[in-house]
């Protein structure tokens, strides 16, 4: 449980920066995606400005460190609003963010952790290949680059050394203002926030202790755990989707879904992420937490309002009206070497980082049901896989057959292929689109299945955030609606817990998929089993 040692090491959690003025502490961690290990650390960074700030990018861990900040807190939206709103290069360059100037008002640093060997260099390379202008495009993005570059700094260490955790906090001292005066986890004057990044535990029982070790020193409203799919443009928009628009909400219920779905695929493997992943599986990567997450605002209750509580209230509801998963409703697979084209394309077990008998999935498919009165006898069917043939995830919601259609003829043998679906692809082409039944122009009655299509790149020139940036700034900012609070994640492995032991206790062996594959065949018969058939399977999409 390294995410322990972080909090549990005094030294450590004390060691951000103070300055003059309210002291406030913040802490993230944050994932960069794309990096190659071990970059693709968690951050914890503190950053406001007019702050003094520290951040550190470590594995796997939970951190509580201080940020300093000059006595007037920025008000809610606002720093927000700024952060948006730059419009010219001259702004930017006024409100100096990354000014260089180590006095100036604004300050931070990031430091790196983990247990790899790197330099200060190393790591400054590692994230430059990764770091873009996205804000500010025009000018002196190279220069822009270089000074935030030179804030980052690395320091190597166990999870668990107290000692290692030492050595980190004689560096990040050299980068503070004042020495710090307190040795509680939380700053006196101000506030703390600290941002986990799953896994946050591995069933109830880690899980639990977990929150249990975080709460020794945090307040529930201190903890920020992060579920990146919350983030996501096309996730926030559901309840947009659902709520502000009249002609949804009505059909939202057993009464006209059929079944809803929700998928997520890869079309590449663990690629020398084994040591993680393979102590997880994809049951924990992906369902347990992205695509429950996504369920649970798809099935929620109308909240009271859009604050955080109301939200996370109603999700709540629905995770405690689940039924843990069965086994039966279950498939597990992993992927094979496969060769095509000419290029063979690894097994699972060929990750140099994976064990050679492991048997841990990198597939799974599962039917979960929400006995509450909205959505009895629905199917919520969930696909998560690595090493597919595409990268995608989407949340498709197949609606009932129209009942005693006038045009049944014209929709030829199969009736599934005909009702209405709308498909919330959340990646990649974020969009929207609902499949009607249509009318082929002509003297004929020939109809066909259309697409009402809102493709975000045609509609919005706007570029979309990344999910870090809008939870890292709603962290900032104290917004807690996209953060999963404890009883939400108590729930949300009660679901999981019981069928992830049966699968290691009876080694369940999973089954085989080709690389570049749909995926394994047990999938199709545990959808037919509930009277569904995957919605990505259609040639039309
Ligand atoms: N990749 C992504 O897109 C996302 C990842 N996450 C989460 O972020 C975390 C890390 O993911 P990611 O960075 O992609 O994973 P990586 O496997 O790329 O990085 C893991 C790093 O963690 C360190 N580590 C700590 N404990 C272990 C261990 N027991 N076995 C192996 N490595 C360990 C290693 O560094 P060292 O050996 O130097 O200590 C390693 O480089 C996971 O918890 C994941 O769920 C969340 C969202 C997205
Ligand atoms: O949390 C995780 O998510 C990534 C996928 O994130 P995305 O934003 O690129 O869709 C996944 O690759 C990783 O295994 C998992 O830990």
């Amino acid at each position: 449980m390294a995410a322990f040692s972080a909090t549990h090491c005094r030294s450590y959690s004390y060691s951000a920066s103070i300055t003059r003025g309210k002291k406030h502490r913040f802490a993230f961690s944050y994932s960069f995606p794309r990096l190659p290990a071990p970059a693709k650390a968690k951050a914890f960074l503190q950053s406001l400005r007019n702050s003094h700030q520290t951040a550190v990018l470590m594995q796997h861990g939970v951190v509580a460190t201080k940020v300093t900040h000059e006595a007037n807190e920025i008000p809610k939206d606002k720093l927000k609003n700024e952060l948006l709103s730059f419009t010219s290069t001259k702004e930017w360059d006024e409100r100096a963010w990354f000014d260089g100037n180590e006095n100036e008002s604004t300050h931070f640093t990031i430091y790196g952790y983990a247990r790899s060997k790197m330099t200060d260099a190393e790591l400054r390379t590692m994230v430059s290949k990764t770091l873009t202008c996205r804000i500010d495009k025009r000018e002196n993005c190279n220069e822009k680059m270089d000074q935030f570059l030179k804030r980052c700094f690395y320091h190597s260490g166990q999870y668990d050394s107290e000692e290692n955790f030492s050595q980190l906090d004689k560096k990040l001292r050299k980068h503070e203002a004042v020495k710090c005066a307190s040795l509680s986890a939380s700053s006196g004057n101000g506030w703390t926030r600290v941002i986990v990044e799953k896994p946050f535990g591995r069933d109830s029982e880690s899980s639990a202790m977990l929150t249990k070790a975080l709460k020794q020193y945090l307040e529930e409203d201190q903890i920020f755990r992060i579920d990146h799919y919350l983030g996501k443009e096309l996730v926030e928009n559901l309840s947009v989707l659902r709520f502000a628009n009249l002609i949804f909400e009505p059909l939202w219920s057993r009464r006209y879904i059929r079944n809803v779905q929700l998928i997520f695929s890869e079309d590449f493997g663990t690629e020398g992420r084994g040591g993680y992943f393979d102590n997880y599986g994809i049951i924990r990567d992906i369902m347990q937490n992205h695509l429950l997450q996504i369920l649970a605002l798809f099935a929620m209750e109308t909240p009271v309002s859009l604050d955080a509580e109301d939200i996370r209230n109603e999700k709540v509801k629905v995770l405690r009206s689940m039924r843990p998963l069965r086994l039966e409703d279950v498939v597990v697979g992993q992927y094979k070497s496969h060769s095509r084209g000419g290029v063979t394309y690894p097994s699972y077990t060929d990750d140099k980082t994976v064990p050679k008998d492991s048997l841990t999935p990198t597939f799974a498919a599962a039917a979960l049901f929400i006995d509450n009165a909205r959505w009895d006898g629905v199917p919520f069917l969930m696909k998560a896989g690595k090493a597919l043939h595409s990268r995608r995830a989407e949340i498709r919601v197949q609606f009932r057959h129209v009942p005693g259609n006038l045009y049944n003829r014209n929709f030829g043998p199969d009736l599934d292929c005909a009702t209405n679906e709308l498909v919330i692809r959340v990646q990649p082409g974020e969009a929207i689109f609902l499949k009607i039944n249509n009318k082929v122009p002509g003297l004929g009655m020939r109809l066909d299945r259309s697409n009402l299509n809102l493709h975000y790149a045609a509609r919005y020139s706007k570029e979309i955030p990344d999910a870090y940036e809008r939870l890292l700034l709603d962290a900032i900012e104290g917004e807690r609606r996209l953060f999963i609070r404890s009883d939400e994640l108590d729930a949300a492995w009660a679901l999981f817990t019981p069928v992830l032991a049966e699968l290691e206790e009876k080694k369940i062996i999973p089954e085989s998929y080709p690389y570049g594959s749909r995926g394994p065949v047990g999938a199709h018969y545990l959808a037919a089993r509930h009277n569904v058939r995957w919605g990505d399977l259609d040639m039309e999409q």
